[in-house]
Protein backbone atom coordinates (compact mmCIF):
# COMPACT_ATOMS: atom_id res chain seq x y z
CA UNK A 1 0.00 0.00 0.00
CA UNK A 2 1.75 3.60 -0.66
CA UNK A 3 0.75 7.14 -0.09
CA UNK A 4 -0.10 6.81 3.94
CA UNK A 5 1.45 8.74 6.09
CA UNK A 6 1.01 9.64 9.47
CA UNK A 7 0.31 6.22 10.64
CA UNK A 8 2.57 3.83 12.55
CA UNK A 9 2.90 0.54 10.65
CA UNK A 10 3.14 -2.18 13.18
CA UNK A 11 3.28 -5.29 11.06
CA UNK A 12 1.76 -6.97 8.49
CA UNK A 13 0.11 -9.45 9.77
CA UNK A 14 0.09 -10.17 13.62
CA UNK A 15 2.88 -12.68 14.62
CA UNK A 16 1.15 -15.96 14.98
CA UNK A 17 3.12 -16.71 17.68
CA UNK A 18 2.14 -13.27 19.39
CA UNK A 19 -0.07 -13.76 22.74
CA UNK A 20 -3.62 -12.19 24.08
CA UNK A 21 -1.12 -10.69 26.81
CA UNK A 22 1.09 -8.84 24.23
CA UNK A 23 -1.89 -7.17 23.23
CA UNK A 24 -3.66 -6.21 26.25
CA UNK A 25 -2.24 -3.02 26.94
CA UNK A 26 -1.00 -0.15 24.61
CA UNK A 27 2.15 1.23 24.44
CA UNK A 28 2.20 3.12 27.90
CA UNK A 29 -0.43 0.88 29.74
CA UNK A 30 -3.32 1.98 27.78
CA UNK A 31 -6.15 -0.25 27.04
CA UNK A 32 -5.51 -1.67 23.72
CA UNK A 33 -8.48 -2.26 21.16
CA UNK A 34 -7.72 -4.51 18.01
CA UNK A 35 -10.29 -3.71 15.51
CA UNK A 36 -10.10 -6.09 11.46
CA UNK A 37 -11.95 -4.30 8.96
CA UNK A 38 -13.24 -7.05 6.49
CA UNK A 39 -15.51 -7.15 3.73
CA UNK A 40 -15.33 -8.30 -0.55
CA UNK A 41 -12.58 -6.32 -2.48
CA UNK A 42 -12.72 -2.95 -3.76
CA UNK A 43 -15.83 -1.58 -1.69
CA UNK A 44 -13.03 0.99 -0.06
CA UNK A 45 -11.59 -0.70 3.33
CA UNK A 46 -8.58 0.81 3.08
CA UNK A 47 -10.22 4.19 2.06
CA UNK A 48 -11.66 4.07 5.46
CA UNK A 49 -8.64 3.03 7.46
CA UNK A 50 -6.84 5.50 5.81
CA UNK A 51 -9.63 7.92 6.48
CA UNK A 52 -9.81 7.06 10.20
CA UNK A 53 -6.24 7.47 10.97
CA UNK A 54 -5.55 10.43 8.76
CA UNK A 55 -8.83 12.08 8.41
CA UNK A 56 -7.66 12.72 5.03
CA UNK A 57 -8.91 10.72 1.76
CA UNK A 58 -6.77 9.12 -1.16
CA UNK A 59 -8.45 7.84 -4.07
CA UNK A 60 -5.64 5.75 -5.24
CA UNK A 61 -4.23 2.50 -3.39
CA UNK A 62 -2.39 -0.77 -4.55
CA UNK A 63 -4.19 -3.96 -3.84
CA UNK A 64 -3.74 -4.40 -0.12
CA UNK A 65 -2.02 -7.43 1.45
CA UNK A 66 -2.95 -6.31 4.60
CA UNK A 67 -1.75 -4.01 7.19
CA UNK A 68 -2.02 -3.02 10.51
CA UNK A 69 -1.99 0.49 11.69
CA UNK A 70 -1.73 1.79 15.59
CA UNK A 71 -3.17 5.25 17.03
CA UNK A 72 -4.28 6.58 20.09
CA UNK A 73 -7.88 8.24 20.49
CA UNK A 74 -9.64 9.61 23.12
CA UNK A 75 -13.01 8.64 24.27
CA UNK A 76 -15.18 9.48 27.11
CA UNK A 77 -12.23 10.54 28.83
CA UNK A 78 -10.00 7.25 28.81
CA UNK A 79 -6.99 7.53 25.62
CA UNK A 80 -7.27 3.97 24.01
CA UNK A 81 -4.38 2.73 21.99
CA UNK A 82 -6.49 1.44 19.15
CA UNK A 83 -4.69 -0.90 16.24
CA UNK A 84 -6.82 -1.35 13.01
CA UNK A 85 -6.09 -4.34 11.23
CA UNK A 86 -6.70 -3.48 7.03
CA UNK A 87 -7.18 -6.81 5.34
CA UNK A 88 -7.40 -8.14 1.62
CA UNK A 89 -10.61 -8.07 0.10
CA UNK A 90 -12.90 -11.60 0.70
CA UNK A 91 -13.22 -13.85 -1.93
CA UNK A 92 -16.80 -15.53 -2.92
CA UNK A 93 -16.81 -19.09 -4.52
CA UNK A 94 -19.65 -20.81 -5.29
CA UNK A 95 -19.97 -22.96 -2.09
CA UNK A 96 -19.83 -19.82 0.16
CA UNK A 97 -16.64 -17.38 1.65
CA UNK A 98 -13.14 -18.19 0.94
CA UNK A 99 -11.53 -16.63 3.84
CA UNK A 100 -7.80 -17.52 3.88
CA UNK A 101 -5.86 -18.66 7.16
CA UNK A 102 -4.55 -15.10 7.25
CA UNK A 103 -7.94 -13.54 7.23
CA UNK A 104 -8.70 -15.90 10.01
CA UNK A 105 -6.29 -15.03 12.30
CA UNK A 106 -6.95 -11.85 11.86
CA UNK A 107 -10.55 -11.86 13.07
CA UNK A 108 -9.41 -14.58 16.05
CA UNK A 109 -6.82 -11.48 17.27
CA UNK A 110 -9.30 -8.65 16.95
CA UNK A 111 -11.76 -7.41 19.58
CA UNK A 112 -14.20 -5.89 17.34
CA UNK A 113 -14.93 -5.92 13.54
CA UNK A 114 -16.18 -3.38 10.98
CA UNK A 115 -17.64 -5.07 8.07
CA UNK A 116 -17.86 -3.03 4.65
CA UNK A 117 -19.69 -3.55 2.23
CA UNK A 118 -20.27 -0.62 -0.77
CA UNK A 119 -23.64 0.72 -2.06
CA UNK A 120 -22.54 0.34 -5.29
CA UNK A 121 -21.95 -3.63 -5.38
CA UNK A 122 -24.68 -5.45 -4.61
CA UNK A 123 -22.51 -8.61 -4.03
CA UNK A 124 -20.63 -6.84 -1.33
CA UNK A 125 -24.17 -6.69 0.45
CA UNK A 126 -24.88 -10.15 -0.47
CA UNK A 127 -21.20 -11.07 1.79
CA UNK A 128 -22.09 -9.68 4.98
CA UNK A 129 -24.76 -12.34 6.39
CA UNK A 130 -21.85 -15.21 6.14
CA UNK A 131 -19.22 -12.85 7.07
CA UNK A 132 -21.11 -12.25 9.88
CA UNK A 133 -21.34 -16.01 10.96
CA UNK A 134 -18.20 -16.37 10.29
CA UNK A 135 -16.73 -13.90 12.56
CA UNK A 136 -18.75 -14.96 15.66
CA UNK A 137 -17.76 -18.63 14.73
CA UNK A 138 -14.17 -17.73 15.29
CA UNK A 139 -15.22 -16.33 18.81
CA UNK A 140 -17.12 -19.18 19.83
CA UNK A 141 -18.40 -18.15 23.64
CA UNK A 142 -18.18 -14.44 23.21
CA UNK A 143 -20.86 -12.17 21.27
CA UNK A 144 -18.09 -9.95 19.36
CA UNK A 145 -18.84 -6.45 18.53
CA UNK A 146 -19.23 -5.70 14.99
CA UNK A 147 -19.93 -2.43 12.81
CA UNK A 148 -21.38 -2.81 9.36
CA UNK A 149 -20.21 0.10 7.42
CA UNK A 150 -22.12 0.56 3.96
CA UNK A 151 -20.13 2.68 2.21
CA UNK A 152 -19.79 4.99 -1.16
CA UNK A 153 -22.65 7.09 -0.45
CA UNK A 154 -21.63 9.96 -2.65
CA UNK A 155 -21.97 7.30 -5.44
CA UNK A 156 -26.02 7.49 -5.62
CA UNK A 157 -25.94 7.47 -9.66
CA UNK A 158 -24.35 3.79 -9.43
CA UNK A 159 -26.27 2.44 -6.33
CA UNK A 160 -27.00 -1.19 -6.26
CA UNK A 161 -27.93 -1.28 -2.96
CA UNK A 162 -30.29 0.45 -0.42
CA UNK A 163 -28.69 1.63 2.30
CA UNK A 164 -31.97 0.71 4.17
CA UNK A 165 -31.13 -2.64 3.40
CA UNK A 166 -28.10 -2.39 5.01
CA UNK A 167 -29.55 -0.60 8.38
CA UNK A 168 -32.06 -3.89 8.53
CA UNK A 169 -29.83 -6.43 8.12
CA UNK A 170 -27.76 -4.77 10.93
CA UNK A 171 -30.07 -4.55 13.39
CA UNK A 172 -31.61 -8.44 12.45
CA UNK A 173 -28.03 -9.33 13.30
CA UNK A 174 -27.73 -6.75 16.59
CA UNK A 175 -24.56 -4.76 14.75
CA UNK A 176 -24.47 -1.47 14.80
CA UNK A 177 -24.58 0.43 11.19
CA UNK A 178 -23.43 3.60 9.25
CA UNK A 179 -23.83 4.37 6.11
CA UNK A 180 -20.89 6.16 5.14
CA UNK A 181 -18.81 8.06 1.94
CA UNK A 182 -15.39 7.84 3.14
CA UNK A 183 -14.05 10.32 0.04
CA UNK A 184 -16.49 12.68 1.39
CA UNK A 185 -17.32 13.00 5.29
CA UNK A 186 -15.10 12.15 8.19
CA UNK A 187 -16.75 11.87 10.30
CA UNK A 188 -19.20 9.43 10.17
CA UNK A 189 -16.34 7.47 9.80
CA UNK A 190 -15.09 8.18 12.77
CA UNK A 191 -18.68 7.60 14.74
CA UNK A 192 -18.14 4.27 13.26
CA UNK A 193 -14.79 3.41 14.90
CA UNK A 194 -15.30 5.45 18.05
CA UNK A 195 -19.10 3.32 18.64
CA UNK A 196 -17.17 0.17 17.99
CA UNK A 197 -14.85 1.26 20.44
CA UNK A 198 -17.29 1.80 23.42
CA UNK A 199 -19.11 -1.84 22.66
CA UNK A 200 -15.39 -3.32 23.98
CA UNK A 201 -15.70 -3.08 27.12
CA UNK A 202 -12.65 -3.80 29.25
CA UNK A 203 -14.52 -6.75 30.38
CA UNK A 204 -15.12 -7.91 26.83
CA UNK A 205 -11.61 -7.94 25.72
CA UNK A 206 -10.65 -11.35 25.51
CA UNK A 207 -7.06 -9.91 26.39
CA UNK A 208 -8.12 -8.93 30.12
CA UNK A 209 -7.67 -12.26 31.84
CA UNK A 210 -4.94 -14.19 30.26
CA UNK A 211 -2.87 -14.04 32.95
CA UNK A 212 -5.78 -15.92 35.02
CA UNK A 213 -6.49 -18.30 32.16
CA UNK A 214 -3.11 -19.52 31.38
CA UNK A 215 -2.32 -20.32 34.81
CA UNK A 216 -5.08 -22.59 34.88
CA UNK A 217 -3.95 -24.23 31.65
CA UNK A 218 -0.88 -24.93 33.08
CA UNK A 219 -1.41 -28.43 35.06
CA UNK A 220 0.13 -27.81 38.45
CA UNK A 221 3.01 -29.96 39.27
CA UNK A 222 0.99 -33.19 41.75
CA UNK A 223 1.52 -32.71 44.96
CA UNK A 224 2.79 -35.92 46.88
CA UNK A 225 0.94 -38.60 47.69
CA UNK A 226 1.02 -38.19 51.87
CA UNK A 227 -0.95 -41.98 52.33
CA UNK A 228 2.19 -43.68 50.08
CA UNK A 229 4.51 -41.05 51.89
CA UNK A 230 4.06 -42.57 55.28
CA UNK A 231 3.62 -46.23 54.02
CA UNK A 232 6.93 -45.74 52.65
CA UNK A 233 8.16 -44.24 55.55
CA UNK A 234 6.82 -46.66 58.14
CA UNK A 235 8.22 -49.53 55.78
CA UNK A 236 11.52 -47.91 56.33
CA UNK A 237 11.75 -47.68 59.80
CA UNK A 238 10.34 -51.08 60.36
CA UNK A 239 13.61 -52.15 58.38
CA UNK A 240 15.89 -50.59 60.36
CA UNK A 241 13.86 -51.49 63.61
CA UNK A 242 14.82 -55.40 62.15
CA UNK A 243 18.40 -54.99 61.26
CA UNK A 244 18.56 -53.24 64.64
CA UNK A 245 16.53 -55.94 66.16
CA UNK A 246 18.82 -58.72 64.31
CA UNK A 247 21.83 -57.64 65.19
N1 LIG B 1 -16.57 7.56 -4.74
C1 LIG B 1 -16.02 6.90 -3.72
N2 LIG B 1 -14.98 6.09 -3.93
C2 LIG B 1 -14.46 5.42 -2.88
C3 LIG B 1 -14.94 5.57 -1.57
N3 LIG B 1 -14.22 4.79 -0.76
C4 LIG B 1 -13.32 4.18 -1.52
N4 LIG B 1 -13.45 4.55 -2.81
C5 LIG B 1 -12.66 4.08 -3.95
O1 LIG B 1 -12.89 2.69 -4.12
C6 LIG B 1 -11.72 2.07 -4.62
C7 LIG B 1 -11.36 0.89 -3.74
O2 LIG B 1 -10.96 1.37 -2.48
P1 LIG B 1 -9.98 0.54 -1.53
O3 LIG B 1 -9.89 1.27 -0.26
O4 LIG B 1 -8.72 0.18 -2.21
O5 LIG B 1 -10.86 -0.80 -1.36
P2 LIG B 1 -10.47 -2.13 -0.57
O6 LIG B 1 -11.73 -2.66 -0.01
O7 LIG B 1 -9.37 -1.89 0.39
O8 LIG B 1 -9.97 -3.06 -1.77
P3 LIG B 1 -9.03 -4.38 -1.70
O9 LIG B 1 -7.69 -3.95 -1.25
O10 LIG B 1 -9.04 -4.90 -3.10
O11 LIG B 1 -9.68 -5.33 -0.76
C8 LIG B 1 -10.63 3.14 -4.67
O12 LIG B 1 -10.53 3.62 -5.98
C9 LIG B 1 -11.16 4.22 -3.75
O13 LIG B 1 -10.74 5.50 -4.12
C10 LIG B 1 -16.05 6.47 -1.37
O14 LIG B 1 -16.57 6.68 -0.28
N5 LIG B 1 -16.55 7.09 -2.50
Amino acid sequence: MRLIQNMCTIAEYPAPGSTAADCCLGAAGRRLVKIAVVGASGVGKTALVVRFLTKRFIGDYERNAGNLYTRQVHIEGETLAIQVQDTPGIQVHENGLSCSEQLNRCIRWADAVVIVFSITDHKSYELISQLHQHVQQLHPGTRLPVVVVANKADLLHVKQVDPQLGLQLAGMLGCSFYEVSVSENYNDVYNAFHVLCKEVSPKQQPSGTPEKRRTSLIPRPKSPNMQDLKRRFKQALSAKVRTVTSV
